[in-house]
C-alpha cells in the first residue's frame, strides 16, 4: 500500500530525514518508535504532503501511484489520512460541518460521534476550547469521517486517560479492520482477511499497543529507519532496557 525509497526530508533548510525506506502492505499496522526531535512527526508530514516538509531525495508510492508530487488534498483523496500530534484550532468552523465535509457528505455523523463521546460536540468550532482528550477524539472522529486506507497517527494517546486511550483503540480498530470485525474478538485469520486499511503509529510509550494489534515496529534514529520489521512489543521493550542509544549499532 505504501512504499518510501531513500527518502530525504528537509524542514526549515534542516536536513531531518537522511534516507527512509519503508513498506507498508495492505492491512499492516507499523508501529514507529524515537526519540525526541528524530523526525517522527516529519516522515508522517512527508507522506502527507504538508509544504513545510520538503522533500530533497528519493519517492514515495501510495497504492502504486507515485505521490511524492502530489498536494495534501489529492493525497488525501487517494485514502491517505492523519491524525495531528498537536491539532490546530479553525475558528468559525464548526466539527459537524468539518465532518460532513471530510466524510463526502456521509449521513451518519451523528452516529459515529457517540461511541467517542463527541455527540454534543458538533456544533462547536473545531477543537476550540477541547480539552487534550477531546482533541484526541476529535482527531479520530474526523478520521472515521474520511475512512482514509491509510492512516497515520502521530501520539494518538499522548494527554489520554486512561479510560479514554480504550475509546481511541476502538476507534483506531474501526478504522483499521474491516467493518463487522471487532478488535481482540476474531481468530488470527479473521485478523488478517479481515484487515484491508494500513496503519502508522506514533507512540513513545507504546500504551495504544494494548488496545491496537500491530505487526510490525520500527526506530527512527539519526534521519533513519533502525531495527525495522521487529515486533513492535519486543522493540519496546529493548527500548526500555537500553535505550535509543544502541540503535545506532543496528544501522546499516
Ligand atoms: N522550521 C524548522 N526549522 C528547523 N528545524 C525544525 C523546524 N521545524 C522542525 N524542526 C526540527 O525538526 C526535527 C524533527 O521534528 P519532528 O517533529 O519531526 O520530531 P519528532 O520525532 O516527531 O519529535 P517528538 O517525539 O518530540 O514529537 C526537530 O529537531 C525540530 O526542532
Amino acid at each position: 500500500m505504501l512504499r518510501i525509497e531513500d527518502l530525504h526530508v528537509e524542514v526549515g533548510g534542516r536536513p531531518i530525514l537522511k534516507g527512509v525506506d519503508l513498506h507498508i502492505k495492505p492491512g499492516e499496522t507499523h508501529v514507529l518508535f524515537g526519540p525526541n526531535g528524530s523526525g517522527k512527526s516529519t516522515l508522517l508530514g512527508a507522506i502527507m504532503g504538508f509544504k513545510r516538509y520538503r522533500i530533497t531525495g528519493g519517492r514515495i508510492v501510495f497504492k502504486g501511484e507515485d505521490i511524492t508530487n502530489l498536494s495534501v488534498h489529492e493525497r488525501a483523496r487517494l485514502g491517505i489520512g492523519v491524525a495531528f500530534q498537536r491539532p490546530p484550532v479553525l475558528r468559525g468552523v464548526s466539527l459537524g460541518d468539518l465532518l460532513r465535509v471530510t466524510g463526502n457528505g456521509r449521513k451518519d455523523i451523528d452516529e459515529l460521534a457517540l461511541p467517542l463521546h463527541l455527540e454534543t460536540f458538533l456544533e462547536r468550532d473545531v477543537n476550540y476550547g477541547f480539552s487534550g482528550g477531546e482533541v484526541k477524539r476529535s482527531e479520530m472522529l474526523q478520521l472515521l469521517a474520511q475512512s482514509p486506507d491509510l492512516v497515520l497517527l502521530d501520539e494518538p494517546e499522548s494527554g489520554v486517560d486512561l479510560e479514554n486511550i480504550a475509546t481511541i483503540g476502538e476507534a483506531i480498530n474501526q478504522l483499521l479492520w474491516k467493518d463487522g470485525i471487532r478488535g481482540q474478538h476474531c481468530s488470527r485469520r479473521e485478523f488478517k482477511e479481515g484487515r484491508q486499511k494500513a496503519g502508522l503509529i506514533i507512540t513513545h510509550t507504546g500504551y495504544i499497543l494494548d488496545y491496537v494489534p500491530a505487526d510490525l515496529g520500527h526506530v527512527l534514529f539519526d534521519g533513519r529507519l533502525s531495527c525495522s520489521g521487529l515486533n513492535p512489543r519486543e522493540l519496546l521493550g529493548c527500548i526500555q532496557k537500553v535505550g535509543y542509544a544502541d540503535c545506532l549499532h543496528c544501522l546499516q
